[in-house]
């Protein structure tokens, strides 16, 4: 222990003494609300006459509603730490959120974990105790006070002892390791440790890369990181907001409740499969498709797939036109091809381009023909004085018409359409995956058959994750030609906004002459006019509309389990974010996808070159002593260089081990399930065994998890039995890493069943 720590029950006073603080602190966040709420009742009543009034309404509607869902967040943990000095400063109180002295004065009552003054709670140690004499740890239970952890910061007291780990606040931690787990992530805010802490409040440019093996509080730190940024740096980010990259939908799940806990909604939680507005990857596929997805050869393959639908004719151009053909040689489409490929700018952007060019030979021969029909069977007239013979029977006017109605032709439409479409990214790569020759085509030289082979798939296969880099790459070839959709989006914002000002008049104007109950109606109206006029403007926050807009760049991006991410993703994210603010999180010894990397240089090189910062964590908080020397076997055999993390604790309890088969499945889980006591068991099987292991634990329920080690990433559970470790040793090439995932994610127990093999 680093530092003299009281464990002796305190003193009823004592403990009085922080209740009467506590409870002071609730009144003073009840009173918040009830001020904020009103504030927002007033700015939705409030009429805006000018622009300016309803973008300043719609301003404060948004902030006291911001407002208010941070201060409902904090009620769980409001006030956790107490700090007192050796100089005569009044206590410090460390809390979720800062509150402060209505009065006057505005002295701060609570300060919030992020503020620079909060930082000793966390960094002071008996060595360096930043003037604090004592750091007290306040745990409650909804609003009660239920127990204090007391450290004295002073070298003697602790007999001049340092611990190897030099964890602040040791007994509050443990108590929260111990703790049992629920299937969702909690936040750490009362016990971040110093060398975390030095993480989260790292400055916000640049790329910052965290590497730390299992266990070390990877994910943790990075949303209590997004949080501090938000906080600390809220004029750059909140009009952006923070991007956090998972590997899975389940692992958002896990972690989905930290950050509103920490009261901050202006982050958006997403896989690398969900960054693509409209499309929803939910099919699988084999590992090696998605592993030549990932190359970064594909931005050749897919720029090729886009230059393949720019096509000119074999021979000719013949297209039919009021009764008649008009033809264009093949060299004159290829100029009009070239003339828009040199513009570099997107295929459906630089199409316009190309039609012009096609329309105006198309105008010059419709010309001609026009001029010969004009004449045929005419007898020759002696030319007037001025007239020269090669004048343009056809003036200005004449061709502008004929250009028209070629341009409105369905049939010319249609024969441009099938030299230079109108593209979508999803057409194209349905196209180019479902078709063998498209494929070859784009790919030949830059893919091996196998990897074609691997890749192509019947035209209607569902959307897969390795799939979205790709197509964000495509909507970058192919560009947008979307004037007339802007115009059309600005027209409906106009409407709707005009139909919320009549309503409101329209309430006002009841309301002048209703009865009180019948304002209580009105009351309910105006709240259903709050809803839908924040859906449409206020209430979205950056990040919700971030994740409607493809092309929105975010103010940071967090990026966890970043070992996984194959070089198309990084590209995807390097798209959202041009500032390369970013946050990465991983470690290289966990690496489990095919596409991903085994050093955060290749990985990162690419993108920054080696403008990036590392930092380490070393303490292994989730998995105790024992296990970990299991995990270790495995870590071994990825690399016998690595180490694993320094476990805090010990349980005593050995992993076991068991052949598979010797007694049925479900009563080995059963025993897990029993010896866990109502925390959560995860099976990790190899894939090729889940189905066969899921119908044998049915009937488990929500009790047990059944998963492959890949649905794992992330997640902790109290206990894991890993079923067949050498099938899943012997599923992937990076089969050990993957084991040595599955060991880790135990923070109480592990059960290994060995094949008879
Ligand atoms: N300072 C801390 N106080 C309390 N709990 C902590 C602390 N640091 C980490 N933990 C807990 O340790 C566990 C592991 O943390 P986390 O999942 O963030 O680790 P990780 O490094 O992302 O692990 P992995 O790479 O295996 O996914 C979590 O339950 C987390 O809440």
């Amino acid at each position: 222990m680093s530092v003299a720590e009281d464990r002796e029950p305190h003193r009823t006073t004592d403990l009085q003494h922080e209740q009467d603080y506590v409870s002071m602190l609730y009144r003073r966040l009840d009173d918040e609300r009830a001020t904020t709420e009103r504030r927002l009742d007033r700015a939705l009543r409030s009429h805006g006459e000018t622009p300016q009034e309803s973008a300043e309404r719609d301003a404060a509607t948004s902030l006291h509603h911001e407002r208010l869902a941070q201060l409902g967040s904090v009620e769980q943990g409001l006030c956790f730490g107490r700090l007192d000095f050796h100089d005569d400063r009044a206590p410090a109180y460390i809390g979720r959120i800062g509150l402060f002295d209505s009065d006057g004065d505005y002295e701060p009552l609570l300060l919030d974990w992020r503020a620079p003054a909060a930082r000793p709670f966390y960094l002071a140690t008996a060595a360096s105790p930043e003037g604090v004499r004592r750091r007290r740890h306040i745990r409650t239970l909804s609003r009660k006070v239920v127990g204090l952890d007391d450290e004295i910061l002073d070298l003697r007291a602790a007999g001049g002892q340092q611990a190897d780990l030099g964890l602040a606040g040791e007994a509050a931690l443990l108590a929260a390791l111990e703790r049992k787990r629920t299937g969702e992530m909690g936040d750490i805010v009362a016990t971040i440790q110093a060398e975390q802490d030095d993480i989260i409040r790292d400055e916000l440019g640049g790329v910052l890369v965290v590497q730390g093996g299992p266990g070390t509080g990877k994910t943790a730190v990075a949303l209590h990181r997004a949080a501090y940024l938000l906080y600390t740096y809220r004029q750059q980010l909140a009009s952006r907001g923070v991007l956090v990259v998972g590997p899975n939908s389940t692992f958002l799940r896990y972690i989905g409740q930290v950050l509103p806990s920490l009261g901050e909604t202006g982050v958006l939680l997403s896989t690398i499969g969900q960054l693509f507005p409209g499309v929803r990857a939910r099919g699988t596929e084999r590992r090696e498709a998605a592993e030549v997805k990932g190359r970064p050869v594909m931005v050749d393959v897919l720029a090729r797939a886009v230059a393949d639908r720019q096509r000119v004719p074999e021979d000719r151009f013949a297209v039919e036109f009021d009764d008649d053909v008009l033809v264009l040689r093949r060299e004159v489409v290829e100029r009009a091809r070239e003339k828009a490929r040199r513009t570099g700018r997107p295929h459906n952007v630089a199409r316009r381009v190309f039609v012009d060019a096609v329309l105006d030979a198309l105008v010059e021969r419709a010309a001609v023909r026009m001029e010969v029909d004009l004449f045929a069977g005419v007898p020759d007239i002696p030319l007037a004085a001025g007239e020269t013979a090669d004048a343009p029977v056809l003036d200005a006017r004449d061709r502008m018409e004929i250009r028209a109605e070629l341009a409105g032709s369905a049939t010319v439409a249609a024969a441009l359409d099938e030299l230079w479409p109108k593209l979508t990214p999803q057409r194209l790569l349905r196209d180019l995956l479902g078709d063998a020759d498209r494929l070859r085509s784009a790919s030949e030289g830059l893919l091996s058959d196998a990897d074609r082979a691997a890749v192509q798939r019947p035209a209607r296969s569902p959307w897969t994750p390795a799939d979205v880099p790709l197509l964000d790459e495509l909507a970058e070839l192919l560009g947008e030609d979307d004037d007339a959709e802007r115009a059309a989006r600005e027209r409906r914002e106009r409407e709707e906004r005009a139909y919320a000002e009549g309503v409101l008049d329209i309430m006002d104007q009841d309301e002048e002459i209703l009865d009180e109950d019948q304002i209580r109606i009105a009351d309910v109206l105006d709240a259903e006019l709050f809803a839908e006029r924040q859906e449409r403007r206020s209430r979205l926050t950056a990040a919700q509309r971030a994740a409607r807009d493809r092309t929105w760049t975010f103010g940071h991006v967090i990026v966890d389990e970043a070992q996984e991410l194959s070089a198309m993703d990084w590209r995807l994210l390097a798209r959202r974010c041009p500032t390369r603010s970013m946050t990465v999180v991983g470690d290289v010894a966990q690496t489990g996808a095919p596409g991903g990397a085994s050093s955060w240089q290749e990985m990162l090189g690419r993108h920054v070159g080696d403008r990036w910062r590392l930092r380490q964590l070393t303490v292994n908080y989730r998995t105790p002593v024992e296990i970990m020397n299991v995990a270790a076997e495995a870590l071994h055999e990825v690399d016998p260089d690595l180490r694993v993390p320094t476990s805090v604790r010990e349980t005593g309890v050995e992993p076991w081990r068991a052949t598979l088969g010797e007694r049925p499945l479900a009563s080995v889980v059963d025993d897990e399930v029993a010896a866990a006591d109502g925390g959560t068991v995860a099976v990790l099987a190899p894939a090729a065994r889940l189905d066969a292991v899921r119908s044998e634990l049915d009937g488990h329920g929500e009790a047990v998890s059944v998963l492959t080690v890949a649905e794992a990433k992330g997640l902790e559970f109290d206990g894991v039995v890993v079923v067949a470790p050498e099938d899943i040793v012997a599923e992937s090439p990076r089969g050990w890493n993957d084991l040595y995932v599955a060991c880790t994610r135990a923070t109480q127990r592990l059960g290994i069943l060995c094949t008879e093999r």
